[in-house]
């Protein structure tokens, strides 16, 4: 198996034409981690759009070891490499935490059982709401059910946006383990956090975003 390595180079993004910062250059091996910092609107959240390839970066290079290249030789990111979990939760209001994970796992193209979803939901302290329709939920529940993804993957390569907001501590918690066990398990995650986590593994880069 390759081993996940992430290495940005001169990178600038921006949204339309206004570039949010320049010349970025990161690298993170297996087992490492990278926390965003910047003030709100330095462009966290557009980095990680611009790595989970969202949109494409002003300038730069990104590079993901795992990649294959495409057809007209440009490095991609095959979705079973990447989890990336938004600051908004992508949970369809209508459908249930079951349902919508189950579509969510079917688009990153990775097969889980109902049971297995179930578990996790029940793990995560969801069980009495599994069934119920998302917009019934509150802000922590449904976080708590877009984050089930993270153990329901088996991608490399995490990208998390504010991946604590809402949560209480128990469940910031669990997903701070989390975050530790993928990483010392060899993953690569990036994440944008306004609020410390307490993530044990010492491999955890700060990275500032110089506005332009
Ligand atoms: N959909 C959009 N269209 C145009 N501009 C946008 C859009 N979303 C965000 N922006 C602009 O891009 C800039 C960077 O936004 P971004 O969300 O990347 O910042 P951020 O560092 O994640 O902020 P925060 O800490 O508030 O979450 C901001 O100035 C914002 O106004």
């Amino acid at each position: 198996m390759t081993l996940p390595r992430l290495v940005i180079r001169n990178l600038s993004c921006g949204r339309g034409e206004r570039a949010l910062f320049r010349d970025l250059d990161m690298t993170l091996e297996a087992g490492e981690a990278a926390r965003i910092l910047g003030e709100n609107g330095s462009g966290k959240t557009t980095l990680l759009r611009t790595l989970g390839g969202l949109q494409s970066p002003l300038a730069g290079d990104i590079e993901w070891q795992s990649a294959t290249p495409s057809d007209d030789g440009e490095p991609i990111l095959l979705q079973d490499d990447l989890c990336f979990i938004g600051h908004e939760n992508a949970l369809n209001g209508a459908l249930t935490p079951v349902e919508n994970l189950d579509v969510l796992m079917r688009l990153s193209a990775r097969r889980v059982t109902e049971k297995r979803i179930v578990e996790t939901l029940t793990d995560l302290g969801l069980k009495r709401v599994a069934r119920r329709p998302c917009e019934r939920l509150s802000a922590g529940q449904k976080r708590r059910a877009s984050l089930a993804r993270l153990w329901l993957t088996d991608a490399p390569l995490w990208l998390l946006d504010e991946p604590a907001s809402a949560l209480d501590v128990d469940a910031r918690g669990v997903l701070c383990a989390r975050i530790d066990s993928h990483v010392s398990a060899g993953g690569v995650v990036v994440f944008t956090t306004h609020e410390e986590l307490a993530i044990a593994n010492g491999s955890v880069r700060r990275v500032e975003l110089a506005p332009c």
